[in-house]
């Protein structure tokens, strides 16, 4: 379990996150836009809220890193694991780390940014994988619909986790 589980949950509802390391194979906006919406896709079926920070005392801090990278857990080259992320916590917890050495795309060659960051984000909020190969916490990747990204699966973990989304 790629989870690293670090606690159950984040005890507040605004939660600040940051990227550090870009990867080359996007430009810079084209990241941070699939990295925002990624997120969105959880604020939008919970109470949460999430606010760009540009300081490295973000609660998530995501980047793009190589083979051994300075936590126990080294990435291992074109494909294999594609990325990891450690459950809600100080310091490194909420942290995401994405494998530097895939194709990383905003389509469908290589490997989806957008979805490959939702699933990171799930763990990042305190989800495990699912069974399910409709969850997006599916342990493997797929290429899925981008639209409606969560399935009912993830939305009651989120809501079992956070509450439903308030009446905004
Ligand atoms: C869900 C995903 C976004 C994050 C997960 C890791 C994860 O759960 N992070 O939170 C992941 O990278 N899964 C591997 C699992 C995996 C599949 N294979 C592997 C061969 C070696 C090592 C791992 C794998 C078979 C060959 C395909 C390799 C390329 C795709 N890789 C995967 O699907
Ligand atoms: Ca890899
Ligand atoms: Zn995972
Ligand atoms: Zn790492």
């Amino acid at each position: 379990d790629y989870s690293h589980r670090r606690g159950n949950r984040w005890k507040k509802n605004i939660i600040t996150y940051g990227v550090g390391r870009y990867t080359s194979d996007l430009p810079v906006n084209t990241v941070d836009a699939l990295i925002a919406s990624a997120l969105d896709v959880w604020a939008k079926a919970s109470p949460l809220t999430f606010l760009r920070s540009y300081s490295h005392q973000a609660d998530i801090m995501v980047e793009f890193v190589g083979n051994e990278h300075g936590d126990s857990f080294p990435f291992d080259g074109p494909d294999g694991t594609l990325a990891h992320a450690f459950g809600p916590g100080e310091g490194i917890g909420g942290d995401v780390h994405f494998d530097e050495d895939e194709a990383w795309t905003a389509g469908f060659k290589g490997f989806n940014l957008y979805v490959v960051a939702a699933h990171e984000f799930g763990h990042a909020l305190g989800l495990k994988h699912s069974q399910n190969p409709e969850s997006v916490m599916y342990p493997t990747y797929k290429n899925r619909k981008t639209h409606n990204l969560l399935s009912s699966e993830d939305i009651m973990n989120i809501n079992t986790l956070y509450g439903p989304r308030d009446k905004r």
